[in-house]
């Protein structure tokens, strides 16, 4: 099995200290730090922009995950690349050119990733596997932090592995974003997820070290 990993995700962290927050979870061992990128068009919520990025990247050692919810993603990709993006995930439903997109952000030398909103079939990504490096199912409709977990995700999840497999694919990494927590880790982790986004759950806990240990004991492999 994968080794799984931890992803917070800034949309739950104080922005008015966004440093000393980066800070606090890089100390307590996140994996990667989750930047949700929202457009006010692709989903109905608007948050930060290339500049934030280009702010936290020398903050960190923890490597970048950008997660863009937005329109025309082929637009905005060479901007966040600069800005010190070290994996960037788009969403199909948002560009009819994700392969190019796939290509463009491998070429840089970044981890390409595509995104899935809860009722994409798994069909769109079926025939790009050799361009991804890590496929990030949502398991809440994108847009904001704190909602409730999806349930039917875990089948979906459980089938996107099975794809994987059968396609000689599973060093792909599936992560799983949206009302990831204590309670829902075990069975998506258990269904092949191996990166966990976790927003509300870590920043939105006042200590960040219990809260994180909290998802890994929850977690029924060994992180
Ligand atoms: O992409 C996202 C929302 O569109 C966020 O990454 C996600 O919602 C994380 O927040 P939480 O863990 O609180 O659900
Ligand atoms: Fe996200």
């Amino acid at each position: 099995m994968k080794r799984v990993q931890i992803a917070p995700s800034i949309l739950s962290a104080d922005f008015s200290k966004l440093g000393e927050e980066i800070k606090d979870v890089d100390f307590h061992g996140a994996d990667w730090i989750h930047v949700d990128v929202m457009d006010g068009h692709f989903v109905p919520n608007i948050t930060i922009g290339s500049l934030v990025v280009r702010a936290i990247r020398p903050l960190t050692k923890v490597p970048l995950d950008v997660h863009l919810m937005i329109a025309d993603p082929e637009k905005y990709v060479p901007e966040f690349i600069a800005a010190g993006a070290d994996m960037i995930s788009f969403h199909v439903e948002a560009t009819p050119h994700v392969q190019r997109i796939l290509h463009m952000i491998k070429s840089a030398n970044v981890r390409a990733a595509v995104a899935l909103t809860p009722a994409t079939p798994l069909s769109t990504v079926e025939h790009i596997l050799p361009d991804v490096d890590m496929i990030l199912l949502m398991t809440v409709n994108p847009g904001f932090g704190g909602q409730v977990f999806i349930p039917q995700m875990v089948e979906k999840t459980a089938a996107l592995r099975e794809l994987l497999i059968r396609k000689h694919a599973d060093h792909i990494d599936i992560e799983v974003d949206g009302g990831i927590a204590p309670e829902t880790v075990g069975a998506i982790v258990h269904a092949g997820a191996n990166l966990l986004v976790a927003g509300s759950s870590i920043f939105g806990k006042r200590d960040r070290k219990a809260a994180m240990e909290a998802l890994r004991v929850a977690c029924p492999v060994e992180i």
